[in-house]
């Protein structure tokens, strides 16, 4: 199967000239769970971000359905982050004063060429959610707010969803929670995820694992 992203050799070297990732290839193919793991600082959120279409590589290039997207227009890149990428980080990035049901919807008014592929109430429910719909988010525990954040990432049904340590300090039932619907959307819907975490559930269900270390990205193993 043709990758929907891929990379060529790219790398991010910082004003201080400290070299982040080293040149890096990677296909991230439809329907694959990919994980990373690897110490702190040892480049894995840059290189998310890079695939991500949320930061420059300084070389090499990335390339989104055989389109090099840092050479597309800022609403090409846009368009493609909001329709076709679903993001979740680690700090959830919710809007506080805002209830669940309006940060889920967030994609939907930030970009007017998104569309709402899933339903609010039910992806809410299947993440245990949907009785604080109308709760500001600033009234939540972590773990609620990481599955809002999750639900956010997932209602517009993207390709690929990244996600930068999506359980990291967060409770049992609600990591949980998160393999659960992350998992049982990759194999119901075919959605790419790119995670880089330690759960070992997460690390369990990938197709490819990955260690980062030094900047260096290398693959451990990879199943079917
Ligand atoms: N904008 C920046 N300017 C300069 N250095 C940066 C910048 N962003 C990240 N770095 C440095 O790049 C290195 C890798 O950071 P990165 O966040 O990618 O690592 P990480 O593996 O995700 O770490 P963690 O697990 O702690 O999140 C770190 O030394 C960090 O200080």
């Amino acid at each position: 199967m043709s990758a929907i992203l891929r990379t060529s050799e790219i790398s991010k070297t910082f004003l201080n000239n400290q070299t982040v990732v080293k040149p890096t290839s990677i296909e991230i193919k439809k329907g694959k769970i990919y994980v990373i793991e690897g110490k702190s600082g040892s480049g894995k959120s840059t290189l998310l971000s890079m695939l991500g279409g949320l930061e420059q590589p300084t070389q090499g290039k990335v390339y989104f359905n055989n389109r090099s997207f840092y050479e597309l227009s800022d609403q090409e890149q846009a368009q493609i982050r909001g329709c076709s990428f679903g993001f979740v980080f680690q700090s959830f990035n919710l809007l506080p004063e805002l209830s669940v049901k309006e940060n889920i919807e967030l994609p939907l008014i930030f970009n007017e060429n998104t569309q709402q592929k899933l339903n609010v109430k039910e992806l809410a429910e299947r993440l245990y959610i949907d009785s604080l719909l109308h709760k500001k988010t600033s009234l939540l525990s972590g773990g609620e707010q990481q599955r809002v954040a999750i639900a956010r990432a997932l209602i517009t049904l993207p390709d690929i969803v990244f996600a930068d340590e999506p359980t990291g300090n967060l409770d049992h039932y609600s990591t949980k929670v998160i393999v659960k619907l992350l998992t049982e959307l990759n194999a119901e819907y075919g959605i790419s995820l790119v995670i880089v975490t330690h759960e070992k559930n997460l690390i369990y269900t990938s197709h490819t694992l990955y260690t980062m270390k030094n900047g260096e990205l290398r693959m451990e193993n990879e199943s079917a």
